[in-house]
């Protein structure tokens, strides 16, 4: 009897403590909006969006939790908070690498939250497109996998693209086996992405040996054909399970246990600094001997902390190499521009491609 008296009472102090959180959470979107309408008043062209002050936000609250909730369950709840604030300043559009049930879907929610309007598009070069023309403000492309590494497509488009990179987003990936009909080990065919082909090799290798991988345009796309043929198997995210009706009979098929994809937000926004930031530049260099060695010396004598480095053939008879480069730190921090304006007397083309917030969750 006194275990369910102890119920009513903790229940009735839940409903008393909703109220206070609901009375609350109205308080910051009023506060949300009364930023927007001073925003406004400074600039009539105004971005609402601040990554950096968001990505403080998140920082703050992780270091503010004590518990019983995880960092990431804090950070989970207050990256809708702020998405829904942030809907009432502005109505945000987003395209993505599609079709939904993609993992650059998955990555583009945990982003921005559930406040966003989107829009899927069926290659890397197209969300570039979508927002060089203005048809949506940001754009989210996968960059790098730690199984697979980089999406050479999405640098190359930096190489012709003016857009800047505005966020970086990681995501843990876990691919999931799915299928019309339990039988998985019967299938004669596994649709799927070559990266998540790729990221099974080793399971698939031992769990289904003898059917064939075909490689498709998406983990979507692999799940839409998978349902149309029996005798065939997909892999993907779980979303694209429930999207196309399939069901899911293995979970985390992946051969890396930390199997992460980073992904960026493309925009043409400087983001200012957050506290905690990443750059990005993109520079060319002859293919003489030691230019490499004089490319990073301007970083090393000014103590920036190079995190990544990746050489493209470049497509300009200019130049023989382009690096991608991630540096920590801002591009206003004063040692970062101190190298940089060195090393943009020293080469033939450096581009910022942007700095911008190391993710948080
Ligand atoms: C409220 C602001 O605008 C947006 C909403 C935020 C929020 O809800 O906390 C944070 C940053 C911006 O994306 C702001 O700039 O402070």
């Amino acid at each position: 009897m006194a275990a369910i008296t102890d119920l009513k009472a903790l229940r009735e102090r839940i409903d008393a403590l909703d109220d206070q959180v609901l009375q609350l959470l109205s308080e910051r979107a009023r506060c949300a909006e009364q930023v927007a309408h001073a925003k406004l008043a400074e600039d009539p062209n105004a971005v609402f969006y601040r990554p950096e002050r968001e990505a403080q936000i998140l920082r703050r609250m992780q270091t503010q939790n004590l518990g019983p909730l995880r960092n990431e369950q804090v950070s989970r709840l207050y990256r809708e908070i702020i998405s829904a604030c942030l809907a009432l300043e502005e109505s945000m559009k987003i395209a993505y690498l599609g079709p939904a049930g993609t993992f650059t879907q998955e990555a583009t929610f945990k982003h921005f939250g559930n406040g966003i309007a989107t829009l899927p598009v069926d290659s890397i070069g197209q969300v570039f497109r979508e927002v060089e023309a203005g048809r949506v403000r940001y754009g989210v492309v996968p960059i790098e996998n730690s199984t697979e590494g980089m999406i050479t497509h999405t640098l190359d488009m930096f190489m012709q693209s003016p857009l800047r990179i505005c966020g970086e987003i990681m995501l843990r990936i876990n691919q999931t086996l799915m299928c019309k009909q339990a039988e998985w080990q019967q299938a004669a065919k596994i649709y799927s992405h070559q990266q998540s082909l790729a990221q099974c090799r080793y399971w698939l290798d031992k769990n289904l040996p003898h059917a064939e991988r075909i490689a498709v345009s998406s983990n979507a796309e692999a799940a839409r054909l998978c349902a149309l043929d029996p005798e065939s198997v997909s892999i993907g995210s779980q979303q694209a399970a429930s999207i196309y009706g399939l069901e899911v009979v293995q979970h985390n098929i992946e051969d890396q246990p930390n199997n992460t994809t980073r992904f960026l937000v493309i925009g043409d926004q400087h983001v200012s600094a957050s506290g905690k930031d990443k750059t990005s530049i993109l520079v060319s260099a002859p293919n003489r001997p030691g230019s490499l060695y004089h490319l990073l010396q301007p970083l090393a004598e000014n103590g920036v902390d190079m995190s990544r480095i990746e050489s493209r053939p470049s497509r300009n008879m200019n130049w023989d190499y382009v690096f991608f480069v991630d540096v920590q730190g801002h591009e206003a921090d004063a040692n970062v521009q101190q190298a940089l304006s060195i090393l943009r007397d020293d080469v033939d083309l450096l581009k910022v491609l942007g700095s911008y917030p190391v993710a948080v969750m």
